[in-house]
């Protein structure tokens, strides 16, 4: 696997302060962290740490110190256009969470999501925990994250909205579609916290198998004497070595014109899945129909869910964590008559158990020679196997 995959436990509830903490903890540059918020609010903010304990347990406090005043409103444009002067690896998740933040207040608030006033969340240190948080993940070269059920606490909060009821509004629709508990009194997820969940993480999940590299421990703000007021997030590989995190997408469709079938599956290849399939099924009420099954990375679930109902009739999409063990795999060239083709040569420890001539170039020599694809197919076969290309060979160093 090439990138680490980030568990995120937030069965003590998730701020954005305590997701910054525990990444800071688990060993992210800070100076990195703080060159991102600088290159979106130069001297305004200014980074720091502290080790405390929660409930007894040791734990990395996040501080966001303001330099300046901040005003007291922004409007989702205008943190869009704040987040321009960030790298794409760290800006486009950011951009993802104000996202989710802005859609999540449209539609608390009852209007359009670009006239979305943020109070506190718009202020600098919640813009500073995004950010933290987006550039530290970079920064720890962590490619996939998922998490578990988010404790989001009970009773009541007071703030600019005035007393609002636990999970506040805004968590509350950030939840919808995510395992969510009370867990504990008091408001423990914050919209922020909710949001950076809902964008970054692909799939709720227990802690995946995975080979456990480091913990980072984050604080929230109050000590809490029955339970550490802490997010931990478990960074690693996942497990099978080189096994990939894949995400497998399905939905059942009964009305999309057949003919536009082809198009949406070569769109979801083209967007990065690994693959993508249609299987015939009879859906209730008899209705002849399709699943459509889009195996994927994680960090390619939102492109595919977006291409699935942008170009689908499907009203939802099914999601579920799989692991992809692939085998090892090498391409080797041979010759035919007319022309040259790759060969697929599947191997384990040292034993070729596969080899494939690619079909797109049998076809295309086929073509240029003017012979029937099975004859080439064929002369590739047997220019392979000249080579020593044939199941239970060992590979030549
Ligand atoms: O800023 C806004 S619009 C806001 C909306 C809501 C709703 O639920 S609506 C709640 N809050 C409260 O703000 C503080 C800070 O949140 P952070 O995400 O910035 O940590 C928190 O207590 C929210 O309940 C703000
Ligand atoms: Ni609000």
């Amino acid at each position: 696997m090439s990138g680490r995959h980030a568990w995120i436990d937030a069965s003590a509830g998730v701020a954005g302060d305590m997701l910054l903490g525990a990444l800071l903890d688990a060993g992210a540059d800070i100076s990195v962290v703080q060159a991102a918020i600088d290159a979106v609010a130069p001297d305004s903010v200014r980074i720091s740490t502290t080790e405390v304990t929660r409930a007894g347990l040791r734990a990395r406090k996040a501080h966001v110190a303001a330099l300046t005043g901040s005003p007291p409103h922004r409007t989702w444009a205008s943190i869009r256009t704040m987040l321009t002067g960030l790298d794409q690896p760290v800006r486009d998740p950011a951009i993802s969470v104000f996202a989710r933040l802005a859609e999540a207040e449209a539609r608390v608030h009852g209007v359009a999501a670009d006239d979305v006033h943020f109070h506190e969340v718009g202020a600098l240190d919640s813009i500073a925990d995004v950010i933290g948080v987006c550039a530290a993940l970079h920064d720890l070269g962590i490619t996939s994250v998922s998490c578990g059920a988010v404790a989001v606490g009970s009773g009541h909060v007071r703030g600019a909205h005035g007393r609002l009821p636990v999970p506040v509004p805004a968590v509350a629709e950030l939840s919808r579609g995510w395992q969510v508990f009370a867990g504990g009194d008091g408001e423990l997820a914050t919209p922020t916290g909710m949001a950076l969940v809902r964008a970054l993480a692909e799939v709720c999940e227990h802690l995946p198998p995975m080979t456990l590299d480091v913990v980072g421990v984050g604080a929230g703000g109050r000590d809490l004497p029955d339970r550490a007021n802490v997010v931990r997030v478990l960074v690693g590989a996942a497990a099978g070595g080189d096994g990939a995190d894949a995400v497998l997408v399905e939905a059942n469709v009964d009305d999309l014109d057949p003919r536009l079938w082809p198009g949406v599956l070569a769109g979801l290849l083209e967007l990065g899945a690994a693959d993508a399939w249609l299987t015939p099924i009879v859906m209730k009420k008899g209705r002849p129909a399709h699943t459509l099954s889009v195996l994927c990375a994680p960090a390619t679930v939102p492109r595919v869910r977006d291409h699935i109902f942008e170009n689908t009739t499907t009203l939802g999409v099914r999601e579920s964590p799989r692991r992809k063990t692939p085998l090892e795999r090498l391409f080797v060239t041979v010759e035919v008559p007319g022309g040259t083709i790759a060969v697929k040569v599947g191997h384990r420890d040292g034993v070729i158990l596969q080899a494939m001539p690619e079909f797109d170039e049998v076809t295309a020599v086929a073509r240029a020679v003017g012979r029937p694809e099975r004859v080439v197919l064929q002369q590739a076969l047997s220019a392979a196997a000249e080579r020593g290309l044939v199941t239970g060979n060992r590979l030549a160093c």
